[in-house]
């Protein structure tokens, strides 16, 4: 029995039916993803904006940061791992950035409040650690209502303006505040063994988190400029409407 395809007869209309189904589904997919990223944005924008109010309204109340970190750290954990979920948007390609340079990004900010500031307690009111929160709370703000804007199509041109120039500063002194921080945790580390692992053992198997915090704080050499320079390219393309040729991760 020949085809339609063989034959000629229907095979255009079929061929047109199946094209116009796929671009159906596109459409709804795509129709999806912005809905799923515009309530992800608004949820994003709320939480951070949660966690500045809190932050301006302690410190004007106490006077001091020394108690700030316990008294932000559910709101502060709860919005930060939420943000994994940028990684799944870069794997599923509902987002064009890379999922390198965000895997790098928010697996540093992971490890920074679940390893480092949620288990080693005495640090938690260094001076260091009111550095990277201030800069990570200032960033966020901007950065997901910058999204939210785009997505809504109504993007405040200051909005776009703050989201490539504030962390022209705000990163470095957020990685300040982070190196800093994990410094001032070495001491305790050292003393505690903590999540260390001492051979003999029966699986053999040795870990030292005094060395790997020591490893940590090496790769911000090699990975910091390789994240702030992406932002510098973006800026470029963004504000001044440059065409960059990215190259694959
Ligand atoms: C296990 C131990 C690991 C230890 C690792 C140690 C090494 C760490 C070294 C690095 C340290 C970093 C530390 C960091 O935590 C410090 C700070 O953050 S300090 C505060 C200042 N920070 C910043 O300014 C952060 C800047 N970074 C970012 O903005 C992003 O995270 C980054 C992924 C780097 C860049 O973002 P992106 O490439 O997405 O740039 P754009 O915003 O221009 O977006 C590009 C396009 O994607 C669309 N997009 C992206 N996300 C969304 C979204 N959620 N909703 C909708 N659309 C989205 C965006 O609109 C753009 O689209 P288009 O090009 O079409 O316009």
């Amino acid at each position: 029995m020949a085809s339609s395809e063989e034959d000629g007869t229907n095979g255009g209309a079929s061929e047109a039916g199946e094209e116009k189904e796929t671009t159906g589904r596109r459409r709804r997919l795509s129709f999806l993803a912005t809905a799923w990223l515009t309530f992800y944005n608004i949820a994003m924008t709320a939480g951070w904006l949660v966690l500045a109010i809190a932050m301006v309204r302690f410190y004007m109340e106490k006077g001091t940061h020394r108690g700030l970190y316990k008294s932000i750290q559910k709101t502060l954990k709860f919005f930060q791992t939420f943000a994994l979920l940028e990684i799944v948007h870069c794997l599923i390609g509902i987002v064009p950035t890379s999922v390198l340079v965000t895997g790098v990004q928010v697996s540093s900010r992971i490890f920074m409040v679940w390893l480092i500031t949620h288990s080693i307690k005495p640090i938690q009111n260094e001076e260091s650690v009111v550095l990277f929160l201030v800069s990570w709370t200032v960033t966020e703000i901007t950065r997901y209502s910058f999204y939210t804007f785009s997505l809504l199509d109504h993007l405040p041109y200051f909005i776009k303006w703050a989201r490539y120039n504030f962390f022209i500063i705000l990163y470095p002194v957020g990685v300040a505040g982070e190196l800093l921080t994990i410094y001032a945790a070495l001491p305790y580390v050292k003393k505690t063994g903590m999540f260390s692992i001492r051979l003999p053992n029966k699986y053999n198997v040795s870990f030292d988190y005094y060395y790997f915090l020591l490893i940590t704080m090496a790769s911000y050499i090699p990975l910091f400029p390789q994240l702030y320079f992406h932002m510098l390219r973006q800026r470029r393309k963004v504000l001044h409407g440059e065409v960059i040729v990215e190259k694959d991760d």
